[in-house]
Formats: structure tokens, sequence, C-alpha cells
């Protein structure tokens, strides 16, 4: 079975009610119990009370729904792989129920050993490839000569030989993520497949699934004290002066997750290790399918529940995400703007920030969304100040932006432009798209920004509500 497959078409505890439904009531007065089709009075009293009390339960579900839906507000986070839906769910839930990301703090630490682990086998193979080169072969560089000679191979070849033990547990750590099953290799993420008890009502978090497992625990805890053992030696890697040379002068660049971890890895070998909110904002852990958040939200007008829909963002999910596309009240795109020099995993001929538009357009013309808010958030805004900062050319990629300045400002101001000129050409139900820049890792800048979102959705929803 393939991994879409197995994606439910519609999220188990959301249909809609069904014994007493409009649909059924019609067929049963026409066909089965016509009051009318009695000609004994008795009967016909009792079809008649029996229709009457039909009606009444017709009516009490429909008072019943309305006053459910007044008080539910369903959000759809949308966007390509990578562009920061999770992140931005886990800011969600910090904002409204920080006390679930307490419990799941422990959680997480399979995810960030397993992130951590990817990002030195990355630089090990980076390393293989650099030291495969013959001279004619490598890029010479004003930085100077390549640190490839005898003795640095020699160094990284220790390195490598202890970081082995290490290194072979990523398998089982990711195995435990993806619970044995279907683990495709991904290489640039942690492949996350749908599993029971994602769909549910009351928010239960993927990674808390592990909390009782055996296996996991297990993994986990080898993990932490091989981690303990190695510590010294990813420094001395880290610090290598190939692996410096490599990232400097041929611009190698890892993972954000595998960058950041390596750079804390001191902090997270101690063996009590708690991942904090940064941490666990950091992670990469790719989503596949759609996972439905809930939250309680006190906010104007009194108490709401919403319901956060988090996708998976590659091309080949992207046709699951309709079925969810009933009631949405609201969809927040997120468009990695740093992503200008980054091709589609899943087609490296497709620039990111072209799939990006692309993508929006066609959720901005869809009728079955016509009723919803459109909010795009520009993220990895801090990603993209430094790459403009390193010297990265846009219009390298992005014929378009010309001869303009390489600066922060004009790209920010070019980028949003583009994205909402796409909008205005396709979106034929004319509403306003909202746009804010954002850093998702920024914990208190969007905070700030999903309370203003909040308000915005909210205000929209209680007007809509109100007329109902
Ligand atoms: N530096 C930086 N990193 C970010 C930002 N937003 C998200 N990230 C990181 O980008 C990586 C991908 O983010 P996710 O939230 O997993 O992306 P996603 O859209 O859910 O991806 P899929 O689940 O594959 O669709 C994670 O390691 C995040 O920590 C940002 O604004 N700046
Ligand atoms: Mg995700």
């Amino acid at each position: 079975m393939t991994e879409l497959a197995r994606i439910p078409r519609r999220v188990p505890g959301r249909t809609r009610p069904t014994s007493y439904s409009v649909a059924s009531r019609k067929s049963f007065t026409s066909s089965t119990l016509s009051v009318a089709q009695f000609t004994d009075p008795a009967t016909q009293a009792t079809a008649q009370r029996i229709s009457d009390l039909i009606d009444e339960d017709i009516k009490r579900e429909a008072v019943r729904r309305q006053s459910e839906r007044r008080k539910e507000v369903k959000v759809m986070l949308l966007g390509q792989a990578e562009s920061g839906k999770s992140t931005l769910q886990k800011q969600f839930q910090l904002y409204h129920a920080s006390h679930t990301l307490e419990v799941e703090r422990p959680s997480w630490r399979i995810v960030v050993y397993a992130n951590l682990i990817k990002a030195v086998r990355t630089i090990l193979a980076e390393l293989d490839y650099e030291f495969s080169l013959s001279l004619d072969e490598y890029p010479w560089t004003s930085e100077g000569s390549a640190p490839t000679d005898v003795s640095a191979q020699n160094e990284i070849l220790e390195l490598r030989r202890n970081l082995l033990p290490l290194i072979s547990l990523e398998g089982s750590l990711l195995s435990e993520l993806s619970e044995g099953i279907s683990f495709v290799g991904h290489r640039r993420g942690t492949l996350f497949p749908p599993r029971k008890g994602m769909f549910t009502r009351s928010g239960t978090r993927p990674v808390t699934d592990l909390r009782d497992s055996t296996n996991a625990i297990v993994a986990v805890n080898r993990a932490a004290q091989v981690l303990g053992m190695t510590v010294h030696v990813i420094e001395a890697l880290w610090r290598h002066r190939s692996v410096e040379h490599m990232l400097r002068a041929r611009k190698l660049r890892l993972d954000e997750s595998g960058l950041f971890f390596l750079s804390e890895v001191r902090r997270i070998a101690q063996p009590d290790y708690i991942p904090s909110t940064d941490d666990m904002l950091h992670v990469r852990l790719q989503t596949v399918g759609v996972i439905e958040h809930s939250m309680k939200v006190n906010t104007v007008g009194g108490n709401y529940i919403w319901r956060i829909y988090d996708v998976g963002g590659t091309r080949s999910q992207r046709p699951a995400w309709c079925s969810y596309f009933d009631d949405v009240n609201a969809l927040i795109f997120l468009a990695p703007i740093s992503a200008f020099d980054q091709y589609l995993e899943d087609d490296p001929l497709t620039n990111r920030i072209h799939d990006s538009v692309e993508l929006l357009t066609s959720i901005c013309a869809n009728k079955l969304l016509k009723d919803a808010q459109l909010i795009l958030l520009l993220n990895k805004v801090d990603i993209l100040r430094k790459k403009l900062e390193s010297g990265v050319q846009i219009r390298q990629y992005i014929v378009s932006y010309g001869n303009r300045p390489n600066n922060y400002s004009t790209a920010a101001e070019y980028f949003r432009t583009h994205f909402l000129a796409a909008h205005k050409k396709k979106d034929t139900f004319q509403r306003r798209l909202y746009v804010h820049f954002t850093t998702m890792l920024d914990v208190q800048a969007t905070q700030i920004i999903i309370a203003s979102v909040e308000d915005l959705i909210m205000r929209k929803h209680i007007v809509q509500t109100g007329l109902m």
C-alpha cells in the first residue's frame, strides 16, 4: 500500500451526524413511512407521532450542530515541505496549551538525537566525497588549498572510527519514530508516517506515543549513553579544519536543525538532558498525512475549540489535503522566502519560491475554500538575511529579480509583491491576503503574530456565525 492510500479520507469523529440527517429523513417520509399512506386512523396517528418526533430530532440536531460550529474554528496550515508548518503548530501549542508541550518535552529527545546523528553522518559523507576528488576536480578557491592532505584524511578516518557506534544507532531511532514500518530513507528529513491515534480530537502528540514504548525507551537511552561517550569526538569533527573549509569555501549547507544541534552538542550530551523549547522548535521531523491538533482558545466572545490541521507538504501528499477543505475558516500559508536558491526535493528542476507561488495560487482558486480567510506567512526571514549577508545573489536563481540591490529590505519587498500579485491574479473570490514576515523560531515575535492572526480569524468567524 502506498503512503497516500493509508491517509484517511476524513478525520474519524469529524463526520457529520448521520442518524437523522436531512437526506435520510427525505427517503424515510417519501417511500417508507408517509403518514398519508395509512388508512387506519390509529396507525395514522402513530405514524404522525413518529414523524413529529423525527422532525424534532432533526431540528435539535441542526441547532446542536450550529452551536457546535459557532464554537469551533478550523484552520489549515499549508505550504511546501520544510516551510515551517509543524513549527508554527508548536508555536500555537506554546501560546494556548504550553502545559501539553511541557509534558511532551522528554519525548522530543529521540528526534533531537536522530537529527544530531544525521548531521554527523552527512558531514562524514561530504568529507568522503571531498577526499575522493582528484586535484584537477577540486574547486580551488581564494581560501587557499583544501585541507585534504593525508594527515587530514587520517585524522578524519580516526574520528569516523570512533563515531561508528553512534552512527549505527540512527536506524533504531528512526525505526522507533516510524513504528518500525515503511520507513523511507530521506536525505533531508526524518520521515514520520501516519499512525493510529494521530487523528484524535484531544490533539495527541505523535512523539508522546513513544513514551510507553519499551523499544523506544531502550533506543533513546542507548543513544544518550553513546552520545555522552562520543561528544568530544563530535566536537573534534565539527572543529576540524577540513570540515571548516568545506562549510566556508564550498558553502556546504547542512539542515538548519543539524547545524543548531551540532553547536549545542555539549548540552545535548548531558545525561539528564531534556529538550528546551528552542530545541523543540528546531527539530526536523517530516510530517506525513494530515494531523489534527485541537486546543481550547479563550478569546473575544468566549471559549472556542480550534482545530488546527498540519499537513505533509511534499508534492505527492498535496492531493490528500482537499479532503479536509470543508468548512475551513482560515488558511495559513507558509512560504519560506529564504529558499530562493533551493529546489524541490521531489522535483529538482523546480525552484522552491516558484513552487510556493504556484501552490498558493492553486489554493486561492479552489472553490471549496472560497469562504476561508487567507493569511500568508513569508517565513525563514532569519535565514534570508544570513544568505544575503553572505553574498548569495538572488538574481542568479530568480531572473526577474534583475538588478535590484541584493539586500534584505529590497528582497523582502520583492517577494511580498511577487506573492501578492500572484494572489490578485488568481483569487476569483477577491479576498484580501494578509501578509506577515516571520521567523518561526523566534518565540516572542511569533506569539505576537499568532495573536494578531487569531484576532483577525475570530472577528470574521463571529460575524459569519452570528448570521447563521
Ligand atoms: N532558521 C529557521 N528555521 C525554521 C524556521 N521555520 C522553521 N524552521 C526549521 O525548518 C525545519 C522544517 O520545519 P517544519 O515545521 O518541520 O516544516 P514543515 O512545513 O512542517 O515540513 P513538512 O512536515 O515536511 O511538510 C525545522 O527544522 C524547523 O526548525 C524559521 O523561520 N527559521
Ligand atoms: Mg510538518
